[in-house]
């Protein structure tokens, strides 16, 4: 379990976060998100004690990271994966961090199985690609077999496969009953892996809500409607608040009324409908609305729209 409460950090003038309150539980997988910028990185270091806060608190379970007697097996981490500078092989590298920890030399063993580099465990570390790289990094963090694990953008630069294989990774650990905080810049990713989600913007909650409210909550507001009679129906429905708009000729755009509404409106009207859809806004679209105006730097329109500038 983390807690943080009212966590606050400040670099000079700059608010790198401000006031954070928030509880990652255990058995759920925990997404971290937030634009760039947001102050994800600066909360984990805080989490993990790299980081002092100016004012509040954040503790893993129920004690500030440097006051565990071990914390290696209370927290595992993985910050920012960068490539590892070593002439020693993967296993070597998991030994001598064991060793300085009291970590027997079988649970090397294991975690070199449990993340898959049995074949490459004695090749040189440092000519690892990057997603052997952040196998090694998640081995790591697994080492001391924690309670606890925080990862900060552990699916960047991984292939398909890569991140299909962390997913369910971070799953089964949830399930065992760990607490799992993982960050993410990308709201779609984070939909197929996380539980609940904790958004910041601008260094600030903005939600803390399970993915399934998140997704309730990003339901579109619009209503596609198709029907032979699409003029009567659009006289039917007009109101205060309604706008209906059209693309093709048998399909309405509602939006200000439910799709229950305007089914009962098309009934008491004796207007057949063929189709009567919710319009599901996507999950980005939800997260970039939400986070709009906590973006550091926006992109210029033609970035954004993935033409180069
Ligand atoms: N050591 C530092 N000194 C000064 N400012 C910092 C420092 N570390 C972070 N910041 C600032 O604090 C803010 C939050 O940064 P942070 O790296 O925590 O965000 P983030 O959400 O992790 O972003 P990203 O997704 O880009 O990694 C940013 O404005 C950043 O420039």
């Amino acid at each position: 379990m983390i807690e943080a409460h009212a966590l606050t950090k400040r670099y000079g003038e700059r608010a790198a976060v401000t006031e954070l309150s928030f509880t990652v539980r255990p058995g759920a997988v925990t997404g971290f998100l937030g634009p760039n910028g947001a102050g994800k990185s600066t909360t984990m270091r805080m989490i993990l004690g790299l980081d002092a806060p100016t004012s509040g608190r954040v503790s893993v379970n129920g004690k500030r990271y440097a006051q565990h007697r071990a914390p290696l097996h209370e927290v595992g981490a993985m910050l920012e994966a960068r490539a590892i500078h070593t002439g020693r092989s993967a296993y070597n590298h998991l030994l001598a961090l064991a060793a300085t920890t009291g970590i027997p030399r079988r649970r090397v063993d294991e975690v070199i199985d449990i993340v898959g580099l049995r074949e490459v465990a004695r090749k040189r570390a440092g000519g690892f690609s990057l997603g052997m790289g952040q196998r090694l990094g998640i081995a790591s963090a697994l080492l001391g077999d924690p309670a606890t694990l925080v990862l900060d953008e552990p699916v960047n630069g991984l292939d398909p496969e890569g991140i299909l294989w962390i997913r369910n990774l971070l799953k089964d650990l949830a399930a065992e009953g760990r607490t799992v905080l993982l960050s993410s810049h990308l709201m779609s990713e984070m939909a197929l892996t996380a539980e609940h989600l904790i958004v910041i913007g601008r260094g600030r909650l903005m939600a803390d809500t399970s993915v399934a409210e998140f997704v309730r909550s990003a339901a579109g507001t619009s209503v596609r409607v198709r029907t032979e009679e699409a003029d009567r129906l659009r006289q039917a429905l007009a109101g205060r608040d309604v706008t209906v708009s059209s693309t093709e000729r048998e399909v309405l755009e509602v939006t200000g009324l439910s799709s229950d509404r305007i089914g009962r409106i098309a009934a008491d009207s004796g207007i057949a409908l063929a189709e009567l859809t919710p319009q599901q806004a996507s999950l980005e679209e939800a997260f970039m609305e939400m986070t709009r105006d906590a973006v550091e730097y926006h992109a210029p329109a033609r970035e954004r729209e993935g033409q180069p500038a």
